[in-house]
């Protein structure tokens, strides 16, 4: 979805800074004042140099000193506000875009590249931030000179002021079409970066992956050929510029030595002393820089616009799941979970989950069975809220689901997912991730559950052992195992299990084992279930086929009914089938 936003978006940003942008304001104005006073200034020290007055020299150039150091001044402050203004609008903007990405669903996140939300929360954010600083700031003192000095310049000698100023419409006309240009090209080149990024943040994310298949050739050249399209984008926005500054200061250039015709003939004639032609000058000179700013921000004002559209998509994205206005929390469930007549599809042309019906006891151990694509991963996607039914609904303890506060649900469901995610961070706060306030006592109680505690115990820093990004300082049999225990921190009545498919060796194999039954004690577990012993244990198999509950028994009772169930099992564990306790 794309939608255009303007700089108007950032007003709201800007709003309750203004006390910081007023003081700015100020001292950009005792700026622009003092900047007026010089071109008299030094048109009394052109007069008193042409009579040869010393004294009275060195008292206008003194006072022209006293003027700078004013200035100076005025300058210093109105660049601490405003820097002050625009790193708080930064810093408002990133916390509430980021707060926003929280709310919106896992449909989102789908379809985003991980590389490019970052670039946007960072960079983009930055150059909107740097913008409004310069906008508030040299913009507005550049522009105010711009008005001012002309005015002044009129006041001293209006011909010579309209000769001056003859060119000026001309460049603004310019300096607008090679700012519309260099929108244009920003969007370009930002989206090329944000591509960067975004292949970076994947590539570096599975670099187990590239490097297993030793495809680190084939991602060098992808890379390659991403960087030379970003080098093109940034070319062709540089070599705007690069056009655009020769024919502005081209212009400036005929602009003056107009001037310095006209003042020359002027001063012939008799009809302007020498010392105003000194004032005039001053003033012109003084023009040159504001112009310049202004032809330069003005760029960067277009090129920091396509930041301001990229922030503001994302703004503009409505959160697909939202607690109804109503939504009570749910209060401490015992477990009992139902599905009433549920069908889901992820698209609008294939249904995943049909019409499907399920009720289980609180403490019931459920195993979902049933070959890849069936529906088990987006059964447990449903009972967690991650997408909505368009049909039926799925109540717990008699509550749907879709009344109660997400947060409050998910805090009743404990999950163990199939690959382990661990966060750059001590083992505790991955055991407690998300509830910084847990105590260690808690925290070894599931650790204890979970099989961890003791091998935690043995890292010199034991709980406060930090681990790498993803884990990477534990084995696989820890990362499950700390994945365990942050599964039921909170005691949660409902928990998910996704089994590991990836087989451990049998001793860290059965410590997880024993870690996952103990984990499941007096609960309702729903186990997407790959391994023979758990399928054997469960208190209710379902086996699903095209998002329906087939069959549903024990173990024994499906096998006795010879369907479905038996001859996936027969194929599924036809190793194992033939071992003694089967
Ligand atoms: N996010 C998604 N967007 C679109 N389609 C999806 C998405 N996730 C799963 N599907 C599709 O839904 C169907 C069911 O997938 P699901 O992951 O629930 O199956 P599963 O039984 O858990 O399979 P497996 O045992 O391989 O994990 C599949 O056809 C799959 O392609």
């Amino acid at each position: 979805m794309k939608t255009r936003a303007s700089y108007w978006q950032l007003l709201p940003f800007l709003q309750p800074h203004w006390s910081l942008f007023a003081s700015g304001g100020a001292c950009i104005i005792g700026y622009v004042l003092m900047t007026l006073l010089l071109p008299y200034l030094a048109g009394q020290a052109a007069l008193y140099i042409g009579q040869g007055n010393v004294s009275e020299i060195a008292y206008w150039l003194g006072l022209a000193t006293v003027v700078f150091l004013v200035r100076s001044v005025f300058q210093y402050w109105e660049n601490i506000w405003m820097i002050s203004a625009s790193l708080e609008v930064a810093l408002s903007l990133r916390k509430q875009v980021y707060a926003h990405l929280h709310k919106l669903g896992l449909r989102y996140f789908e379809r985003s590249q991980t590389g490019d939300l970052a670039y946007r929360l960072t960079e983009d954010i930055d150059r909107v931030g740097e913008i409004v600083h310069k906008m508030s700031q040299q913009f507005v003192s550049s522009g105010l000179q711009l008005i001012a000095i002309p005015i002044y310049m009129l006041y001293l000698n209006w011909p010579l002021t309209l000769a001056g100023l003859i060119l000026a419409p001309l460049m603004g006309w310019l300096i607008g079409r090679f700012g519309h240009q260099m929108l244009i090209l920003s969007r370009r080149s930002q989206t090329q970066v944000s591509n960067l990024s975004a292949l970076l943040t994947e590539v570096f994310g599975s670099i187990r992956v590239v490097q297993a298949f030793a495809a680190q050739a084939y991602e060098v050249e992808r890379f390659n050929r991403e960087a030379e399209h970003n080098r093109t984008a940034r070319y062709r926005a540089e070599r705007l510029k690069a056009v655009q500054y020769p024919v502005v200061g081209f212009l400036e250039a005929i602009s003056i030595m107009l001037l310095f015709f006209l003042g020359g003939w002027q001063i012939s004639q008799g009809n302007l002393a020498p010392q105003e032609f000194v004032s005039f000058l001053t003033a012109v000179a003084l023009l040159l820089h504001p112009i310049d700013l202004v032809t330069q921000h003005y760029n960067e004002f277009k090129q920091a616009e396509a930041s301001v559209e990229r922030i503001f998509e994302l703004m503009a994205i409505a959160p697909t799941m939202q607690d109804k206005p109503n939504a009570i929390a749910l209060p401490t469930v015992t477990g009992k979970v139902e599905f009433q007549q549920v069908s889901f599809a992820y698209t609008d042309h294939q249904s995943v989950i049909q019409d499907l019906c399920l009720r289980t006891h609180p403490g019931e151990v459920v195993a979902l069975v049933g070959s890849s694509g069936a529906g088990k991963t987006t059964l447990m996607n449903l009972l967690l809220r991650f997408y909505e039914p368009q049909d039926g609904q799925i109540l717990i303890d008699g509550i749907d689901i879709r009344d109660v506060k997400i947060t409050s649900l998910r805090h009743q469901i404990g999950v163990v997912p199939q690959e382990t995610t661990l966060f750059s961070g001590t083992i505790a706060q991955n055991i407690a991730y998300g509830q910084p306030d847990l105590d260690l006592q808690t925290i070894e109680a599931a650790a204890k559950i979970a099989n961890a505690h003791d091998f935690i115990s043995q890292f010199s820093q034991g709980y406060q052992t930090w681990v790498g990004e993803r884990g990477a300082t534990l084995s696989g049999g820890q990362r499950q195992r700390v994945a365990i225990a942050r599964a039921v921190v909170s005691n949660p009545r409902i928990l998910i299990l996704d089994e590991a498919t990836s087989a451990l060796d049998s001793e860290s194999e059965a410590l997880v084992q024993e870690a996952l039954e103990r984990a499941m004690e007096n609960r309702t577990v729903f186990i997407i279930a790959h391994r023979l012993s758990t399928v054997r244990r469960a208190d209710t198999i379902l086996f699903l086929e095209k998002g329906r509950i087939v069959e549903s028994g024990t173990h024994p009772e499906l096998l006795a009914k010879g369907g479905r169930y038996a001859s996936f099992y027969a194929q599924q564990f036809e190793g194992v089938r033939r071992t003694p306790d089967t």
